[in-house]
This record gives structure tokens, sequence and C-alpha cells, in this order.
């Protein structure tokens, strides 16, 4: 089976960068299976660079299966980095330590995908989106045929909402709006069949009308489908809307995590009132009001 990174360093078409289980030690990190009815452990993870500069300081999570969970903090405070050790998709000039436990399928594969935030960037403009989906299909199906492939695309797209999935196979990414694009990056991911969700700002290059549509469809597949999600944003509103369970980080260390509804109540932490602007509940109705007409 391939390996995550050797895939998402091939062709970055390949968006629905996956993790699998096993993955070799890198530092001081070791991959190894969580406890029962955990998708992912986390254990005070720490990323650094040359000798003393830490850049994400011993952070612990979890996500359960089914459960969805937040990150929100503002730009660097060390998300992405956080969700890109958990892929196993850093550079190599950066340290990582700590432990990282993974669910597995029982081959021991197909665990974790990744949404990246611009889909404009993560498609391949020179393959047709669903050749992309195919393809990814195949990789992830071996001994499938190429027609199962393209009929699992086509339903693939149908399942992210767009409509007459048949005749946009051969769309190129160019002939696609920004949330249609994002839509079909998501169908990348699923066509790894993951058990966890890894989103990274995977709404923030979209207008917010874009925006709360893919929040509501994202909603929906990890519901239907019984998906764990890990959602990174530095928007407490749209973690918000999507996250039972948030976590608030700044400057590489965790500041408070909570259920969602809670940290909204009642904040912890400064910076989390701060977060939580005059502008939030204006914003948090505005992107209600837009999930619900679209
Ligand atoms: N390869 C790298 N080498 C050195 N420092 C890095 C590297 N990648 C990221 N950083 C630094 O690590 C810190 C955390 O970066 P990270 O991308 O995780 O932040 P973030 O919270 O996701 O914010 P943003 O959404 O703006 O990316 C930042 O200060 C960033 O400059």
């Amino acid at each position: 089976m391939a390996h995550c990174r050797t895939w998402a360093r091939a062709s970055h078409a390949c968006v629905g960068a996956r993790a699998d289980r096993g993955l070799a030690a890198e530092g001081g990190r070791t991959v190894n299976e969580p406890a029962t009815g955990q998708l992912l452990s986390v254990d005070s993870l720490t990323i650094s660079v040359g000798q003393d500069l830490v850049l994400v300081d011993r952070i612990s999570l979890d996500v359960a299966e089914g459960e969805t969970v937040g990150i929100v903090g503002e730009s660097g405070s060390g998300k992405s980095l956080t969700l890109r050790a958990i892929m196993g998709i850093l550079p190599s000039t950066l340290r990582v330590d700590g432990t990282i436990n993974f669910s597995s399928t029982v081959d021991g594969s197909q665990t974790a995908a990744m949404v990246f935030q611009e889909p404009s960037l993560a498609l391949n403009p020179t393959l047709r989106v669903g050749r992309l989906l195919q393809m990814t299909w195949r990789r992830h199906h071996p001994g499938c045929s190429d027609k199962d492939a393209r009929a699992a695309a086509i339903t693939l797209m149908s399942d992210v909402g767009i409509a007459q999935a048949e005749s946009r196979f051969s769309a190129w990414p160019h002939e696609l709006s920004g949330g249609m694009k994002q839509r079909i990056v998501i169908a990348s991911a699923l066509a790894c069949e993951p058990r966890l969700l890894l989103c990274d700002e995977a709404t923030t290059a979209l207008d917010v009308r874009v925006q709360a549509q893919i929040l509501k469809l994202l909603s929906v597949l990890v519901e239907d489908r019984g998906l764990g999600m890990l959602f990174v944003s530095h928007d407490l509103a749209v973690v918000s809307l999507v996250c039972e369970r948030i976590i608030v980080m700044n400057k590489g260390t965790i500041l408070e995590t909570g259920r969602t509804a809670d940290v909204l109540a009642d904040p912890q932490h400064e910076y989390t009132r701060a977060l939580l602007d005059a502008n939030l509940s204006r914003r948090l109705s505005m992107v209600h009001n837009e999930g619900e007409t679209s």
C-alpha cells in the first residue's frame, strides 16, 4: 500500500493524502493503535526546528469514533503543523516527538484523509476532475477495474452534491466554481474511505455563502458515514458550527478544550474570550442563516 507521504509528494492532485497505520517512528515519535473507541490519540506531540525553536509544545488530543473536534487559534499557533504531523507529511527539517496513536481497519489501512485549504491549488489543473477521483479510487482499491472506478467516482461526485455528475466527470478544474472544486477535493478524500477526516482551513478560501454550504456538506458526510473529524480553522464561528468539541491553541500550546457550547458560553482563557469578539454572534447567525438557505 502506498505510503501517504510518498503519495502527497508525488502529485499535488493527491488532495486526499492519507495516513496509514504503521508509520515509521520519526524523531521520538511513535505511531500505534489507540485505546478502543478512539480513532486518534495524540500524546505530548512536540514539533521543533533547529536546536531550540519549539513550534508545537507537548500537545495531547483525542478524537473518538464519530466525533467532530475543532482546533482553533490565530495564524501561527501551530494548527497546520499539528495536522501535518498526524498525517506524517511534515518537512524533514522539523523534528517530531511524542506519540500518535491511529486506529486502523483490519488490514491496517485507510484510516485518515486530509482536505486542504485552497482547492485551486489542491487540484491538478491538467487532470479532469472525474479522472482524478477514478485514479484515487483505484489507488485505494487495488484490483478495481477502470469501469468500476469510474462508476465509484461518479457516485462520489453525487455524494458531495455535484449535480449532473456523469457529464461533469470530464470537467477540468478551471471549469468549476470554488465551491465545486472543494467538493471534488472532499470527494477525493472520501475515495480513500477514511474513518477520520482531517480538514485544514477547508472553507477559508471560500466566500461566506459557499463556506456555509461546504460546512453543511461536511457535517452530513461525517454523520452519514460515521466519520471522526479533526477540523482546523482560525475562525471560531466556523469551528463551532461543525464541531462538538473545541481545542483552543496559541503559540504552539493548547490553552483550553471543552464541549463547543461550554467554550462559547464560558470561555476559561482570556485568549478564547478575545476570539469570541464582538462580531461572533453576528457572524454565527449569518453563517447559520446561509447554511439554512443553501
Ligand atoms: N517548515 C517550517 N520551518 C520552520 N518554521 C515553520 C515551518 N512551518 C511552519 N513554521 C512555523 O510554525 C508556526 C506554526 O505554523 P502553522 O502553519 O502550524 O500555524 P497555523 O496555526 O496553522 O497558522 P496558519 O493558518 O497561518 O498556517 C508558525 O510560526 C510558522 O511560521
